[in-house]
């Protein structure tokens, strides 16, 4: 199902808490509204599925106006982040709950069951699982009926890094295998950069910025944006902005000392004051805090706003 916004606007009193945004959302697309918090994803994500009603625009679907139709007319499957599974019943009757009524609702939920791992958990009930077992749980059953649209709000926040690691590799997969178009929403660029084919970047209510991954990290239009998409967030020396992997250590014409070193894995992330200024770079060997280093910038990052200077 293809997605459209036109000037969608939703206030709350004075508050826009979405702003004349307008988006055009391809069929089979996994698409992340990534933004700080506040900046209107769940609002936006809320009035795609009907439960909130826009107060200015038109919301189209597959190319029908469904800005007026209530959430139940609209094909459309959302899981939250709190899960939202019914505390009283057991895990097979919150996944029939979609599919009441359909001759072969057993068959599908078994199928869904299967394909997500939890077909030995269906006689418990959801207080017994653990938060990773409720989000397949919960996964399972917005996939049970085989929504057009997928909607997906923050599903991973409640895990820990590791599952939600082999879990957001599950929902590529599961969308990828299925094709359904979805939305998904988080705070978390890099948990945006993995999952999604393009990204919509929210701030204050607006979209500034929609990319690919990589083109939104390459080519950042603003100054929010290049902060908020990558890790480390990029420094703004002298009015242009750097980025830790373009800062080469060792060597070049700059000279600087070392302030801090944060251990990463594979490398260290290395903090290097030069006069007021404060940078960041990676270094495979482990730097002496207070030593002298000479560095080299070797990419710039320049913003609209900073050309007129
Ligand atoms: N029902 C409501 N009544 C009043 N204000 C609201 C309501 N829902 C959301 N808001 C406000 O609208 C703005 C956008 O909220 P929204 O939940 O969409 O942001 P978000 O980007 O999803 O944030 P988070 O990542 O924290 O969930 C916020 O300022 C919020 O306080």
């Amino acid at each position: 199902m293809s997605v459209e916004l036109r000037s969608v606007t939703k206030r709350y009193g004075d508050y826009k808490a979405v702003n004349g945004v307008s988006l055009h959302i391809e069929k089979g697309e996994l698409f992340v509204f990534l933004g700080p918090s506040g900046s209107g994803k769940t609002t936006l994500l809320r009035l795609v599925a009907g439960l909130e009603k826009a107060d200015e625009g038109k919301i189209i679907l597959d190319g029908t106006d469904v800005t007026s139709l209530p959430p139940s007319k609209r094909n459309v499957s959302m899981v939250f982040q709190n899960y939202a599974l019914f505390p009283h019943k057991t895990v097979l009757q919150n996944l029939l709950l979609p599919v009441e009524g359909d001759r072969d609702a057993l068959s599908k939920v078994r199928d869904v069951a299967a394909k997500l791992k939890i077909d030995d958990l269906l006689d418990r009930y959801p207080s017994s699982l653990s938060g990773g077992q409720q989000q397949r749980v919960a996964l399972a059953r917005a996939l049970v009926k085989l929504p057009r649209l997928f909607l997906m709000d923050e599903p991973l926040s409640n895990l820990d890094a590791p599952l939600r690691f082999s879990a957001r590799h599950l929902i590529r997969e599961l969308q990828r295998e299925s094709g359904i178009t979805t939305i998904y929403v988080t705070h978390d660029q890099g948990e945006a950069m993995a999952i999604a084919d393009r990204i919509a970047i929210m701030n204050r209510g607006r979209i500034v910025q929609v990319g690919a991954p990589e083109e939104v990290y390459n080519e950042p239009t603003d100054q929010f944006v290049a902060s908020f998409i990558g890790y480390p967030p990029m420094v703004i020396v002298d009015s242009v902005g750097v980025r830790a992997e373009d800062v080469v250590l060792g060597q070049g014409e700059r000279n600087g000392v070392v302030k801090d070193v944060e251990f990463m894995g594979d490398r260290y992330l290395v903090y290097v004051s030069e006069g007021e200024k404060e940078i960041m770079a990676f270094s495979r060997t482990k730097p002496k805090i207070g030593d002298n280093v000479r560095f080299s910038i070797t990419k710039f990052f320049k913003f609209e706003e900073f050309r007129a200077h």
